[in-house]
Formats: structure tokens, C-alpha cells, sequence
């Protein structure tokens, strides 16, 4: 038996070919491997010696022949090719074990092109998809992680069809995760990202019970090693709480430290950033506690016991925080439907993803990401006769309308959400409805900052907020009745900013 081994990352390597010879394989390597099984005393055989031919070009060609090819490829169980083998002076190769340039690692570290180029690999991929192609008769070893497994199968008479099976997925799994980042970052760096093909890579990190619904199948997928960070203290997240922790999330993250978001269905119900996360939650829940029952919590900061008591209070389904204390999950011991996550962290940190798409029959629509910088309305343009010194409550009201579904108007008082209306087919509808469900729960919205993160095509929301108080609202402008709208302002004496920037969320 024959092991080719050539591999770029060489963790574990040595034990490997060591477990490999022990077995009875003979080992045959490329050149920085070969020196590592060598310096470590194994027995092992340079490729050239198989190739008859010298690795090449600074080692663009080393296992590119077909004695490497043939001796992978051909089928044991037809006579003729055992033939042709025979014939052509091939000798099999039973396993192979490769991982790839670090094209990704190289891509992340530096800009110089000749270097990204020289670090896309070709032999490699070529032979993972060779020996996965002859899965039948050959062992393909792509990921370090499985060196015990693959020596522990060939000891216990366990390299099954099945077995070589799974690792044949993994390899042309991993080949195709390969040429996908070469081809995104061809496609970043000379198409703007918006090249003919966009490739969309996922790591399974678990089924869900369900999808969206019980009847449906779900899993989540993460790019990169991203949900290693969260922390499943309690529960099961399913495919609903995954999207919920999403929203909840990303709203309390723009808040920033200190803040407190309720999510509802992926929309938020509550959120306020006070002087302390316990009144920060207590305000958070005020704005409509209804909503809030079964809700899904993301606390900015860490949930201390005295904050996990006040949530206690009520029914919550999720909580994630940048820190649950292990005193604060006592709190919850008792409570069986909560579920429980953190990041191990004092905040809630996530860098965003550049890149954002929606499914949509037969394809997926494909854009940059959306980002509030906060100079959009620290810096916009005053369009109203009044003003507002302290623009706290709009610039948090604007954040969360535009993390809110379209059409959205939400409206800010000393640092808390007072009243949201969302998912709305008119926006005067939305702001209405908002205003309504703020008196009906007895809630004091009069002074509220109020933010629409799309303009208002009429001028009814202002007059519809003027008569509930509203001091100031913010919003992108460029309505062709933008003057209409300022003059409804003017006329109720209240403060309009235009930000030039539209946060629609569909
Ligand atoms: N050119 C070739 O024929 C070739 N054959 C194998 N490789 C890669 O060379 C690396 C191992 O090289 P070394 O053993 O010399 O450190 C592996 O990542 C392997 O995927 C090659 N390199 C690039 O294409």
C-alpha cells in the first residue's frame, strides 16, 4: 500500500505518515513535506522518484504526471486497466492526504498580487479530485482533524465504501470552497465584487429541529468561523430564534453598549440605552410589554443576577447578551422554555458582513451591505426654521427604523423606544398605527424624536406627529413634496433633518 502526502499546513503530519507506516504504507511526499517526515527520521519516498521528473518552475509542477494520476485514477476492479497500469509501469496509490495553499490566509494578510497568484494551488486540487473521483478504491484525507479517524478505520477493518464516501464529500467540498474564494476575490478585486458568478459558501454548524415552519427542513450555515463564538448556555436555538438573535443583534449593536433590544418575529418592540442595563431593560419593556411576551432579548453588556431577576419577570424565549454570569443563569435554572446564549464577552461585537442577499424564486438578489454611520444625522442638513441641540433620540431612532422591515417609523424619547410602526404597506399608516398602540398602552410619546428611514411622500405623518407632541424627526428626504413636508414642519414648529441616506429593509 501507498500513501502520497503533500500538504501545505503540516500539523500532524509526522504522526500521520507515522500511524500510516506502522500500518504498512509506504509514504511518498513532495518537497516541504517529504523534509518534514524526513527530519523527523520516517522512512519516505520523494515524489520525483515516482515521477521520474524534478519538481518544476519553483514547484508550479511536482505532482502533475500521470505515475501520480494513474496510479490514483485507474480502476482497480477492471482487468484493463489493471493492465494498462501494469503495462505503463504505474503502481497504485491507495491513500492520498493534501491540503491546499492558504490562498485564503494569503488574501487576508496581503494586496501583493504575484504572491495571492503563486499561492493558488494546482496540483493539490487536482489530486483531491482524482482520488475522490476513485473513492472506490482510494482513501482522500483533505482536513488534519481526520488523521486519527482515517489511521483508527484502517486499523479496525473499518475503511468501508461508506467511510471513503464521506471523505470523498469532503473533498470535493473542499475543492469547491477553494476555487469559490479564488473566483470571489478575482471578482472583488477587478469587478467590484459583482462579477457573473457569485458564489455563496456555507459551513454546516447544525440542523435546526425545523425550518421556519415544523414541516419544513433547517440548518444554519455560517461563513466563516462565526457562530463558534456563540455560547449555547441554555436551549436549542431554533431556525425562528436564528433570525430573531439576528435582528435583535445587529439593532443592539448599533445602539451600542449599554442597550437593550426586545425582537418580535424579526422586528423590534423594544430597545432603550439608559445609564444602566437595568433601566435600560425595564424602559426596553415598557414600550410595549404585549409584544414583549415570548420575545427574543439581546443585551448589550453583560446579565448580571440582579439584571436576569428583572427579566425573570416576564416570559422571555431568548436572551443573548455579551455575558451571561453564571449566577444570572440560576436565575433561569428553573425556567424551562428560555434559552440562553452569549459571546463570552463584556459586549455584543459582530464585524457585519460586507455582502447581504435574499432569496427570491430562481436566483437571489445580491448587494453590499447597509450601515447607520452616525454622521448621517449628527451631520444633517437642518431643512426646518427649528432645530434640536441634543440629537441622541433622533440618531437612535433612525438606527432602529432602518433595522426595522419597511415601512417604518420610530419614534425616540430619552433614550427609549416609545412607539414603532413596521412592515407597513403606507408609511402614514405606519406612523399612525405606532402613535395609536403608544396611547392605547398609556405611553407619553409628546417631545419624542421621531425617524423615518425612507421620506415621506406627503406631509400627513408630520401633521399626524405634530399632534401627538413630536419635536424633531429625521429622515433621508428627496420626495418631490419634500416642500410640503417642510412646510408642515415649519408650520407645527418642529425640528426636520434630512440625512440623504434612505435605510429601506424589505
Ligand atoms: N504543482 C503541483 O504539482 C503540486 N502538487 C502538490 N502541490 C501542493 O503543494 C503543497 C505541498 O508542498 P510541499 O510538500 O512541497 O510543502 C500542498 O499544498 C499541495 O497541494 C502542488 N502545488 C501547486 O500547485
Amino acid at each position: 500500500m501507498r500513501a502520497l502526502l503533500s500538504v501545505s499546513d503540516k500539523t500532524g503530519i509526522v504522526d500521520f505518515a507515522k500511524g500510516l507506516i506502522d500500518l504498512g504504507f509506504e509514504i511518498v511526499s513532495t518537497g516541504g513535506t517529504w523534509r518534514v517526515l524526513k527530519d523527523a527520521g520516517l522512512e519516505v519516498t520523494e515524489i520525483s522518484e515516482i515521477t521520474n521528473f524534478p519538481e518544476c518552475f519553483e514547484g508550479r509542477v511536482k505532482t502533475l504526471n500521470p505515475y501520480v494520476h494513474g496510479g490514483i485514477l485507474y480502476r482497480r476492479n477492471k482487468p484493463d486497466h489493471v493492465e494498462e497500469a501494469k503495462k505503463l509501469g504505474i503502481e497504485p496509490i491507495d491513500l492520498v492526504c493534501v491540503n491546499l495553499y492558504p490562498f485564503k490566509e494569503t488574501i487576508e494578510r496581503t494586496d501583493n498580487f504575484e504572491e495571492i497568484i503563486e499561492n493558488i494551488d494546482i496540483g493539490g486540487p487536482t489530486m483531491v479530485r482524482s482520488a475522490a473521483k476513485n473513492f472506490e478504491s482510494v482513501i482522500i484525507v483533505t482536513d488534519p482533524n481526520d488523521y486519527d479517524k482515517v489511521l483508527m478505520a484502517l486499523k479496525e477493518n473499518k475503511n468501508t465504501l461508506e467511510f471513503r464516501r464521506e471523505l470523498m464529500i469532503k473533498a470535493y467540498e473542499h475543492t469547491a470552497q477553494y476555487d469559490a474564494t479564488i473566483a470571489n476575490y478575482m471578482n472583488e478585486r477587478f469587478n467590484e465584487g459583482f462579477g457573473n458568478k457569485q458564489f455563496i459558501v456555507g459551513k454546516k454548524v447544525f440542523n435546526t429541529r425545523y425550518g421556519e415552519n415544523p414541516h419544513q427542513k433547517g440548518a444554519l450555515y455560517e461563513f466563516e468561523d462565526f457562530y463558534n463564538e456563540l455560547n449555547i448556555l441554555k436551549g436549542e436555538p431554533s431556525f425562528n430564534n436564528l433570525t430573531d438573535i439576528n435582528a435583535a443583534t445587529k439593532i443592539a449593536v448599533s445602539l451600542g453598549k449599554g442597550s437593550v433590544v426586545i425582537v418580535k418575529h424579526g422586528n423590534p418592540c423594544g430597545a432603550a440605552l439608559k445609564e444602566d442595563l437595568i433601566t435600560s431593560w425595564q424602559k426596553a419593556l415598557a414600550a410595549d410589554p404585549v409584544s414583549a411576551f415570548g420575545g427574543v432579548v439581546a443585551v448589550n453588556g453583560v446579565v448580571t443576577k440582579e439584571l436576569a431577576e428583572e427579566i425573570n419577570k416576564i416570559f422571555v424565549e431568548v436572551l443573548i447578551a455579551g455575558k451571561i454570569t453564571q449566577e444570572a443563569q440560576e436565575v433561569f435554572a428553573n425556567k424551562k422554555r428560555i434559552k440562553l446564549f452569549d459571546l463570552g464577552q463584556a459586549e455584543l461585537e459582530i464585524s457585519g458582513d460586507m455582502y447581504d442577499f435574499k432569496h427570491i424564486e430562481g436566483g437571489f438578489v445580491y448587494q453590499t451591505a447597509d450601515f447607520v454611520k452616525d454622521e448621517e444625522v449628527l451631520e444633517a442638513k437642518q431643512v426646518s426654521i427649528v432645530g434640536v441641540e441634543d440629537k441622541k433620540d433622533l440618531l437612535m431612532a433612525y438606527k432602529i427604523a432602518a433595522l426595522t422591515k419597511s415601512n417604518c417609523v420610530a419614534y425616540v424619547k430619552d433614550g427609549a423606544l416609545v412607539a414603532i410602526g413596521m412592515g407597513m404597506t403606507s408609511r402614514v399608516d405606519a406612523a399612525k398605527c405606532a402613535l395609536k398602540k403608544a396611547e392605547e398602552l398609556g405611553i407619553d410619546v409628546k417631545g419624542a424624536a421621531m425617524a423615518s428611514e425612507a421620506f415621506f411622500p406627503f406631509r400627513d405623518s408630520v401633521d399626524e406627529a405634530a399632534k401627538a407632541g413630536i419635536k424633531a424627526i429625521v429622515e433621508p428626504g428627496g420626495s418631490i413634496r419634500d416642500d410640503e413636508v417642510i412646510e408642515a414642519a415649519n408650520e407645527h414648529g418642529i425640528a426636520l433633518y434630512f440625512t440623504g441616506v434612505r435605510h429601506f429593509l424589505h
